[in-house]
């Protein structure tokens, strides 16, 4: 971006120094808002339910193009010195003024949905980008922050990077602090104080309502610069290393040597219809995974003879077995599907799954086939399904039952630990699916999360991933591919 590097904030927002804005413009423009009632003084009661002073409702903008057009470009002037490659704006009221601001000065624009959609691409942010692209975030008016960072979130989840937001008002009740706190820079065209200003000097507003809104600024701050951040009260993340130390569970404490080992915190869901097809699926992906997750009871066949040969294989490449049973029946009932049957599945897989829905005796009747065979069970605290109802309190449960059976548990195959496993202890292992390089879904439900957001803010260990790997043409070179992705997601969660 052309211009040149402005000391920016709000206090920089009462004196824009040069360009082709003057400051004629910006009194002029503060004029024009009021004409328009885009400011008005009264007796206001705000979202918050609080009784406001002032009214600020920029909305009728678009009806007024000259001060469309006006806003537009007082809001560039603010980013003069900016480096920023696209724009987004806060839908939905930002959204014509980044578009003008695009159109004005040819600057690739993005839009964020604010419902993402179940069909088609599913996508949460429109427009071409592409991971690393820096992005100028675009507000008409900020009070907490909070619908800032409501986009900011998604962005950085596609990967791109936003360090700078320009707003036309900033009401000045902590909106600035609330984004220094978060790493971002607060451009604002107009404070408050500064419109007070322009019409106290026009006789627009008494000096009592002047007064009003300067008492009604100070005395509704919403950010408390001295809270503690929740991110300060997180557990520093433990390397796997140290958390094969303290896992009370031997199928636990084997997976984080191995990630540990091998570099991995990969698994493959090998959700393929064939025998031929699996033992495919190991052998190519078996180099670059921790974990082989199976559905026994959608191949074609099984007997023990194909166990044997996935369990050689899982040797060769150092990688451990996963049957995603997802168990969910009564103790007496689970020690036979999970012993017995045709699938004999706690005779070649490691490691298995099960609902807390029937209670713990689930986990009993499971540990008195598994844990003399040294096998762990995750338990599903989340999934990553959309309308899921292991959510709230029944994660909470699933959490408790973990903790309380920490010999048989190994961990939880979860979706966003960090909102509720960080009081757990470190030996217990968080595993989760719906992920894929780009965010997004499937036609039944599923929901795709990025590897850097799941193990990233989401606070989990390994990514499972299926259909990313599977149906790539080369099975081996995505699992590649996803392995680095988890591995320097998880390299960059202990350094954060
Ligand atoms: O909440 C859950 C629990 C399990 N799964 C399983 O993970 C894989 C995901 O496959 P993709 O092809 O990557 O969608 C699949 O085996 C599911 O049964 C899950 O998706 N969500």
């Amino acid at each position: 971006m052309p211009g040149i590097d402005r000391d920016v904030g709000t206090a920089a927002a009462l004196k824009p120094s040069e360009g082709s804005v003057s400051e004629k413009d910006f009194e002029e423009l503060v004029l024009r808002l009021h004409e328009i009632q885009a400011v008005k003084f009264g007796s206001f009661k705000l979202k918050s339910g609080l009784m406001s002073p002032i009214y600020i409702d920029l909305r009728v903008i678009v009806s007024y193009p000259d001060v469309l057009r006006r806003v537009a470009e007082v809001m560039w002037h603010q980013v003069s010195g900016v480096e920023f490659e696209l724009m987004c704006g806060v839908p939905y009221t930002a959204l014509p003024i980044a578009t003008c601001m695009s159109l004005l000065h040819s600057t690739p624009m993005l839009m964020r949905r604010k419902e993402v959609k179940d069909y088609g691409t599913k996508k949460a942010i429109e427009g071409a980008f592409q991971k690393g692209q820096s992005c100028l975030i675009v507000e008409d008016l900020v009070t907490s922050g909070a619908s800032v960072m409501e986009t900011v979130e998604p962005l950085e989840h596609e990967g791109l990077k936003v360090a700078d937001v320009v707003v036309l008002i900033d009401r000045e009740q902590g909106g600035a602090a609330r984004m220094a706190s978060n790493g971002l820079r607060l451009h604002s065209a107009f404070t408050l104080s500064f419109i007070i200003g322009v019409l106290r000097r026009h006789d627009l507003v008494s000096e009592q309502v002047a007064a009003d809104v300067k008492a009604f600024i100070a005395g509704n701050q919403t950010f408390d610069a001295s809270a503690p951040k929740p991110a300060a009260t997180r557990p520093k993340r433990i390397p796997f290393e140290e958390r094969a130390q303290l896992a009370q569970n031997a199928c636990g404490k084997r997976l984080f040597e191995l990630m540990a080992r091998k570099r991995s915190n990969l698994a493959v869901a090998a959700d393929v219809g064939t025998v031929q097809e699996v033992l495919r699926i190991a052998e190519a992906a078996g180099p670059h995974i921790a974990v082989l997750k199976t559905h026994v009871d959608i191949f074609d066949e099984w007997n023990s003879g194909i166990a044997a040969q996935l369990r050689k294989l899982a040797e060769e490449h150092d990688f451990m077995i996963f049957e995603d049973r997802k168990f969910a029946d009564i103790g007496n009932t689970v020690v036979s599907q999970y012993g017995g049957g045709i699938y004999r599945i706690a005779d070649w897989s490691d490691m298995t799954n099960a609902h807390l829905v029937p209670g713990t005796g689930i986990i009993d009747g499971l540990k008195t086939v598994g844990g003399p065979k040294g096998c762990g069970l995750l338990l599903l605290a989340e999934m990553s399904s959309k309308g899921a109802l292991a959510t709230g309190a029944y994660t909470e449960k699933v959490a408790e039952a973990a903790v309380a059976n920490q010999d048989f548990v190994m961990g939880f195959i979860c979706q966003t630990p960090a909102k509720w496993s960080t009081q757990c202890p470190p030996g217990l292992i968080h595993m989760t699916p719906g992920v894929q390089l780009a965010s997004g879904g499937d036609a039944l439900g599923q929901q795709y999360n990025t590897p850097e957001h799941v193990i990233g803010s989401g606070g989990s260990d390994v990514i499972i991933v299926g259909r990313g790997i599977i149906k790539a043409q080369d099975p081996g070179a995505a699992a590649a591919e996803y392995k680095e992705a988890g591995w320097a997601a998880y390299q960059l969660a202990l350094q954060s």
